[in-house]
C-alpha cells in the first residue's frame, strides 16, 4: 500500500476561523481593529513568521515590536487551536485507509505548539506514523525536505494530500503525485495549481488514491 501524506491547515481541519481569531486577539490587544478572515487566508501557509510579517504590514502593528508581537500570537495560536474542527469526511477517510493498511503521515508548515494542541485536541496523538511540523527540520515546505522526511519515517514514497501551491510545489520539488483538497485555504485558482488530481468532498479520496495507484 502506498504511503498518504497530508497537509494539516485547510486540508483535514478547517482552522482559518481560529488562526484568524488568534491574530484578531493580537489586534485587539493593541487596540486595533481586526481583520476579516479572508485577508488571513493570505498569510497562513509558510508558518509563522510570514504570518506575523504579513500581519504587521497590513495593519498599524509596530514592526519594532515583531519578536514580542510574534510570541504574543503564538500564545493565542496555540489556545485558539485546541478546538479546532474537522472538515466533513475526514475521520471517515482517514479510518478508511487505515483500515486498508495505508501508512498515514502529516506534514504541516504549522509550527510544534500549535500543532500538538490541534493533535491533543483531536485524539489524534498516534494517528500518524510520522509528522513533521513547520519547525521540526531546517527546512520547511516548499522546500522538500520536510515531506520526503515524512516518506523515509513512513518507509516509502506515495502521495501528497494538501490544499496550497505551496503544497503542490512540495510535492512537485519531491517528485510525487499531489492530490489538491478544494475546500481549503486557498486563495489561488484550481487550475493555477499543478495536481494530479483534485477532490471537495472527502468521501472521494480513497477511490482517488487507487486510481492514482493504477
Ligand atoms: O501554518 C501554516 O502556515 C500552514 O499550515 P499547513 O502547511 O498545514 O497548511
Ligand atoms: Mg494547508
Amino acid at each position: 500500500m502506498t504511503p498518504v501524506v497530508f497537509d494539516l491547515d485547510g486540508t483535514l481541519i478547517d482552522s482559518l476561523g481560529g488562526i484568524a481569531r488568534a491574530a484578531n486577539a493580537l489586534l485587539a490587544e493593541q487596540g486595533l481593529a481586526a481583520v476579516p478572515e479572508r485577508q488571513v487566508a493570505g498569510y497562513v501557509g509558510h508558518g509563522e513568521h510570514i504570518f506575523i510579517d504579513r500581519l504587521i504590514a497590513d495593519t498599524a502593528l509596530d514592526a519594532g515590536d515583531r519578536a514580542a508581537l510574534l510570541a504574543r500570537f503564538m500564545t493565542h495560536y496555540k489556545a485558539a487551536s485546541r478546538n479546532t474542527p474537522l472538515f466533513p469526511g475526514v475521520a471517515e477517510a482517514l479510518a478508511r485507509l487505515k483500515a486498508r493498511g495505508v501508512a498515514l503521515g502529516l506534514c504541516t508548515n504549522k509550527p510544534g505548539g500549535p500543532l500538538a494542541a490541534v493533535l491533543d485536541g483531536l485524539g489524534w496523538q498516534s494517528m500518524f506514523g510520522a509528522v513533521v511540523a513547520g519547525d521540526t527540520l531546517a527546512r520547511r515546505k516548499p522546500d522538500p525536505a520536510p515531506l520526503l522526511h515524512v516518506f523515509d519515517r513512513l518507509g516509502g514514497r506515495g502521495v501528497y494530500v494538501g490544499d496550497s501551491p505551496i503544497d503542490g510545489a512540495t510535492a512537485q520539488a519531491a517528485g510525487v503525485p499531489f492530490v489538491l483538497f478544494t475546500q481549503g485555504i486557498r486563495t489561488v485558482p484550481v487550475q493555477d495549481i499543478a495536481h494530479d488530481a483534485a477532490f471537495d468532498d472527502f468521501a472521494d479520496l480513497p477511490g482517488i488514491l487507487d486510481r492514482l495507484a493504477g
